[in-house]
C-alpha cells in the first residue's frame, strides 16, 4: 500500500476538485507554489501536508492573467516593496501524519498554516526581503479532527512601511462548515466580531501576527540565490515588475 493510502488521503483528483469548488465558489485563484517561493526553496508546508495543501488569493487581483494563466502578476518596487491584497487563502487537508498529543491535529501544524497564510497576504509573492514572522499568537478554540479539510483566511489589517511592520490576522476554519456560508469575507472587522461567527463558520483557531520586512540582505549568497528565484519565476509570470534587488553588493 503507498504511503498515502495508509495515510487515508485524498486522491490527488478528490484534492484538485476540492480545491476548484473553493475556486468557484468565493472567486479565488490557486497560485502556483513556484511563483511564491522559487523553484530553488523547500516548500515546507507541501511536504507536511504530502501536497494536499493549495494557496489562494482572490481572483480579483489576478487580472485578466487569471482566466488564461493562473499567475501572480502583482508587482512591487522600489517605493512600495508590499502590495497589499484583500486577503489570502490557504486551504489544507490534515491528515493523520500530523496527530498531536491531543489526539487532533498537531498545534504546530495549525500555526505553520495560519502563519504561511498571514505571510501570503503579507507578501503576495516570493521577496528576498520581504516580510518574516516576527511575531505570532495563536488562539486554539476546538480540536481538529484528523483527516478534516481546513481553510485559512488570512488579511493585512494594519500596515507601517515606514517602521518596516505590517499586522495580519487569520482564522483556521472548517471547510464543510464555510461551505454553507456564501462568501468568504475578508472584512477588516476585529478579531472579536470574528469569533461571533465562530459557531457559524465552525472556528478552529486564530491568529494575529506582526511581519516585518527584513533589511535589505548583501550576501553573494543570497543574491546568486535570489537571481535564479527571479529566472524561475520571470519564466512563469507573464507580467511583472521586479523589486531591486540590493545593488551594493
Ligand atoms: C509556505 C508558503 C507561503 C507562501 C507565501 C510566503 C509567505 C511566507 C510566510 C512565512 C513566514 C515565516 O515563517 S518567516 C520565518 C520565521 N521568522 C523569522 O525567522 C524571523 C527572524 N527574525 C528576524 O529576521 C528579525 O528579528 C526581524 C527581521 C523580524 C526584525 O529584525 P530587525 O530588522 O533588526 O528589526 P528592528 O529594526 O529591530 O525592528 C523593526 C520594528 O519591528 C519591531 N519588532 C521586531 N521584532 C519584533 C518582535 N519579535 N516582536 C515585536 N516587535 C518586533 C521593532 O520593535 C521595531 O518597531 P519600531 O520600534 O519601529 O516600532
Amino acid at each position: 500500500m503507498d504511503a498515502g493510502r495508509e495515510e487515508g488521503l485524498p486522491t490527488p483528483e478528490v484534492w484538485s476538485s476540492f480545491v476548484r469548488r473553493l475556486e468557484e465558489r468565493y472567486g479565488l485563484c490557486e497560485v502556483p507554489r513556484s511563483s511564491l517561493l522559487g523553484s530553488c526553496r523547500p516548500d515546507f508546508l507541501s511536504h507536511a501536508l504530502q501536497k494536499r495543501v493549495a494557496f489562494l488569493l482572490p481572483s480579483a487581483v489576478l487580472g485578466e492573467l487569471a482566466t488564461t494563466h493562473p499567475i501572480v502578476s502583482i508587482a512591487s518596487d522600489g517605493e512600495s516593496p508590499a502590495v497589499a491584497v484583500p486577503g489570502a487563502v490557504i486551504a489544507a487537508y490534515v491528515g493523520r501524519s500530523l496527530q498531536g498529543p491531543s489526539g487532533g491535529v498537531h498545534g504546530g501544524a495549525i500555526a505553520s498554516i495560519l502563519d504561511a497564510s498571514i505571510g501570503m497576504a503579507t507578501n503576495p509573492r516570493s521577496d528576498p526581503d520581504g516580510y518574516v514572522t516576527a511575531q505570532l499568537v495563536v488562539n486554539y478554540r476546538r480540536i481538529v479532527p484528523l483527516g478534516s479539510y481546513v481553510v485559512a483566511i488570512a488579511y493585512v489589517h494594519d500596515r507601517e512601511p515606514a517602521r518596516r511592520k505590517c499586522y495580519g490576522m487569520s482564522r483556521l476554519v472548517d471547510a464543510g462548515a464555510l461551505a454553507r456560508t456564501p462568501s468568504i469575507g475578508f472584512s477588516r472587522k476585529p478579531l472579536e466580531a470574528a469569533r461571533r461567527d465562530a459557531t457559524r463558520e465552525r472556528l478552529y483557531a486564530d491568529a494575529t501576527a506582526l511581519f516585518v520586512r527584513q533589511r535589505a540582505r548583501r550576501s553573494v549568497g543570497d543574491a546568486e540565490a535570489s537571481s535564479q528565484v527571479l529566472a524561475h519565476a520571470t519564466q512563469k509570470i507573464r507580467t511583472v515588475r521586479v523589486w531591486n534587488w540590493p545593488a551594493a553588493l
